[in-house]
């Protein structure tokens, strides 16, 4: 019989709980105990919600206290020795891999694949001895099972994933280290099987990244040995976030089923599974209720493609799917009082998946032609929706009238440009926001909801801006910013001023432990209303002489960061979201703010997992940035900032945006990141984080020294930049402070060390 399947939960809870129990956690208010209850608590909730949505399958062991990436590599103890040797407490060690502690600094974090959640990345170090710790997807599977009768399916991070997102190994240490997780896999495997999961699902995204023929061979030689060492197990190999090109030999492999994401394939698995068939000892597992986006499912486009399938794979094999876990998209509409009730009615959040999921298996186990009258409801919706005027057909933006190139070259506009801001040499800045303190952000909470008037959150906010002048001051920087108290986030601020989006009450989503963001949506065409970042930017330039930079989000990055709509390319909307930049730094300009910051922190992100559709992504991408900025003075000196990701892949592209400087991040992946300069001259100003701003740890002032002498012996001296590698917001006032004295004290040093020269 056609079943349904979940695929992973969000972790944050219907109110962040999740989020608040850690933090009081880490803030020393609860004990670890307490901690433990409320964890269990949300786990135990989410697993009850769906279990009362009637789907049949339930994942299991996707819950987490940080990161599932975290909790595999502690699951095998794969723990560097930096935290081993002076701590004995599990979830402290857990917690400082993640978070950075006394014992060390924190592991490195990067990107999810092609979305905005990051995961800590294991490191295999030579003591690592082969292990399982402690079988946790047992331990979740028991506990489903004993607390609520759900029989889970188990949900865990294949191997060929986990070792492919690791570090610390030469590539052709891989097969080794491939061959010694399996039998820890097999172990696991065993133990969930021997407990009585009847399917257990081993999530294998890596298979939809371009690999090697090399790579499919190892994946094939590591899937038969383990479902021969546990031939009695059901194991589920399931795919996401693209189509899996290998195919012909995947769907060979003697597992029971495979899951494929039909939403994100381009098509592609259809057509695989057309021309080339499906085993009919298998289960085929169709993901195609969106895991990444919130757009209410087109349940008769759903039904079409299933009737497709039907023809090829008997019905009873079918396990109708999220494309992907559903940590990717917010918990529920149910408190969306605000949206309007046309764009609610187009939107499904986790729990309304859920129950579009239910909505589909009931439908083709009715057996019928008719359609349930639920049914009929939700498809009127997504119709009416269709047909919504902001739906409407749009022109293709043209670049008639729109410049894509400066006026003048670099090399022409930097002596202009040095004699127009005459910095010292290693000048220091900070990328953007200072940390975000409790009371102004319960003053913007107060003042959304009318309990504070304009003109108070507005003098709130200038006096944040004059207390961060005056330290800024007192610390000595070069180049400053205003602070960005006004935004409660980079992208959702301007998903709030922006014509187009519009923003959610709730609409919480993690993006790396316990933070979250709340993603605007783009629902329409976008266009510039008023000017969004001026006001502040210019009152912060009047209290000092010192340049101030102003700070936007950049093109690519707000599309990034947005659930978008999907009617039109995202190529199109980038170029709606570039042309409304345009006016803002025009506004900007003619304010007197002439260095400008334009962030593009998730370029790399979006970059498409397959490398045949890179080029095109990236070329639209820089040309995107390119009209937000290409239109400035010569003597205007455009900044843009980078974090979180590989950039040697992209190094072209990033020089092609023609920013004047740029800062990236590199204070967690330090060495890999200068390795790229070695290899790529780099001639325009750069800066790399000399600290990692993640960490609540006070970088040292010798420590900082080195990465900067480390940096120059590949990077030009001349064009060197001093700063955090990402924003401050984050961390306390007293942290953020003391971070950057010794920052300023370090470029001293480094200054006077390198003069000496
Ligand atoms: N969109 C996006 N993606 C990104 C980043 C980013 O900055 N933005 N940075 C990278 C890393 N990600 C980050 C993501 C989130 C946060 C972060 O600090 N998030 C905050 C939420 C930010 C926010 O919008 N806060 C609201 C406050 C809403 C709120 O919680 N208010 C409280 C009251 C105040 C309080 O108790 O704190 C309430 O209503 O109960 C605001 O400032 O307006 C959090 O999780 O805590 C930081 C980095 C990569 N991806
Ligand atoms: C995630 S990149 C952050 C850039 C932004 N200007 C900030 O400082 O917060
Ligand atoms: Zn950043």
């Amino acid at each position: 019989m056609l079943q349904t399947s979940n695929l992973g939960y969000p972790r944050i809870g219907q109110e962040r709980e999740w989020k608040r129990a850690l933090e009081s956690y880490w803030q020393g208010d609860i004990t670890e105990e307490t901690l433990n209850e409320k964890m269990k608590q949300i786990r135990l909730s989410h697993l009850q919600k769906q279990l009362d949505s009637g789907i049949d399958f339930i994942p299991v062991g996707d819950f987490s206290y940080y990161d599932h990436v975290l909790d595999t590599a502690m699951m095998f103890g794969v723990i560097p020795d930096r935290f081993k040797s002076k701590q004995n407490d599990t979830l402290e060690t857990f917690f400082s891999m993640a978070r950075g502690s006394e014992a060390g600094q924190a592991s490195e974090m990067t990107k999810w694949f092609d979305t905005n959640y990051h995961y800590i990345v294991p490191e295999f170090e030579a003591s690592w001895t082969p292990q399982v710790k402690e079988n946790t997807i047992l331990k979740a599977y028991k506990e489903a099972k004993k607390e609520l009768g759900i029989d889970g399916k188990p949900v865990i991070l294949g191997p060929f994933t986990f070792l492919k997102l690791s570090k610390g190994y030469e590539p052709k240490e891989f097969s080794t280290l491939l061959g010694k997780l399996t039998p820890l896999y097999e172990q696991i495997i065993k133990e969930l099987h021997d407990e009585g999961a009847s399917l257990i699902q081993l999530d294998e995204p890596s298979l939809v990244t371009s690999l090697s023929q090399e790579d499919i061979n190892q994946f094939k030689e590591l899937y038969k040995k383990l479902t021969k060492a546990v031939p009695e197990a059901n194991i589920f190999l399931q795919t996401y976030f693209d189509s899996v090109d290998y195919y012909s030999e995947i769907v060979s492999l003697p597992v029971k089923g495979l899951g494929l994401d039909f939403k994100h394939d381009k098509g592609k698995n259809l057509q695989y599974i057309k021309e080339l068939g499906f085993p009919n000892d298998k289960i085929l597992g169709v993901g195609l209720i969106d895991g990444r986006n919130i757009w209410k499912a087109d349940l008769m486009k759903s039904v079409q493609l299933l009737e497709e399938l039907k023809g090829l794979v008997s019905s009873e094999r079918l396990l109708i799917q999220t494309s992907s876990s559903l940590l990717h998209v917010p918990v529920s509409l149910n408190q969306e009082v605000k949206l309007t009730k046309e764009l609610k009615d187009g939107l499904a959040f986790a729990d309304e998946k859920l129950v579009e999921l239910k909505l589909l298996g009931d439908h083709f186990r009715s057996g019928s032609k008719e359609y349930s009258q639920d049914f009929q409801n939700h498809q009127k919706q997504v119709e009416q929706f269709n047909q919504s005027p902001f739906r409407k057909d749009i022109e293709a933006q043209t670049l008639a009238g729109i410049k894509t190139e400066r006026e003048l070259s670099f090399e022409k506009r930097k002596g202009l440009q040095e004699k127009k801001w005459n910095l010292p040499f290693l000048p220091t800045t900070t990328i953007g926001s200072f940390p975000q303190t409790k009371d102004m952000r319960q003053a913007r909470t107060k003042w959304r909801k009318g309990e504070l008037d304009d003109l108070k959150y507005e003098s709130l906010i200038n006096e944040k801006i004059e207390k961060w002048i005056d330290i800024q001051e007192k610390v000595g920087l070069d180049v400053f910013v205003h602070g960005e108290f006004e935004r409660n986030d980079m992208v959702e601020y301007f998903g709030e001023k922006l014509e187009g989006f519009a923003v959610t009450k709730n609409g919480w989503v993690q993006s790396y432990g316990s933070r979250c963001v709340k993603p605007p949506v783009i629902y329409g065409n976008v266009n510039f209303d008023q000017p969004m970042t001026v006001k502040e930017t210019a009152y912060a330039q009047t209290l000092t002489k010192k340049p101030v930079k102003g700070m936007l989000t950049g093109p690519v990055t707000i599309l990034n960061w947005s659930f978008v709509r999907d009617d039109i390319s995202n190529k199109e909307v980038t170029r709606q979201i570039a042309k409304a930049l345009v006016e803002e730094i025009e506004a900007l300009e003619n304010a007197g703010i002439e260095m400008i910051q334009v962030d593009e922190p998730a370029l790399r992100e979006g970059l498409p997992l397959k490398a045949e559709d890179q080029q095109e992504y990236l070329s639209w991408a820089v040309e995107s940035f390119r009209i937000a900025t290409a239109h400035v003075l010569p003597t205007s000196q455009i900044h843009t900032h980078m974090c979180y990701c590989e950039f040697h892949d992209i190094i072209d592209s990033i020089n092609a945006l023609d920013a004047d400087v740029i800062s990236i991040e590199t204070s967690r992946s330090h060495g890999e990141l200068i390795q790229i300069f070695k290899t790529n001259v780099y001639e325009k100003g750069i800066g790399l984080g000399v600290y990692d701003i993640h960490s609540p740890r006070i970088p040292e002032i010798n420590d900082m020294v080195q990465v900067i002498e480390k940096a120059l012996e590949v990077l030009p001296a001349k064009s060197f930049w001093v700063n955090p590698d990402c924003g401050l917001k984050t961390r306390t006032e007293d942290q953020t402070i003391a971070a950057l004295e010794n920052m300023v004290e370090a470029t001293k040093k480094a200054r006077s060390l390198i003069s000496a020269k």
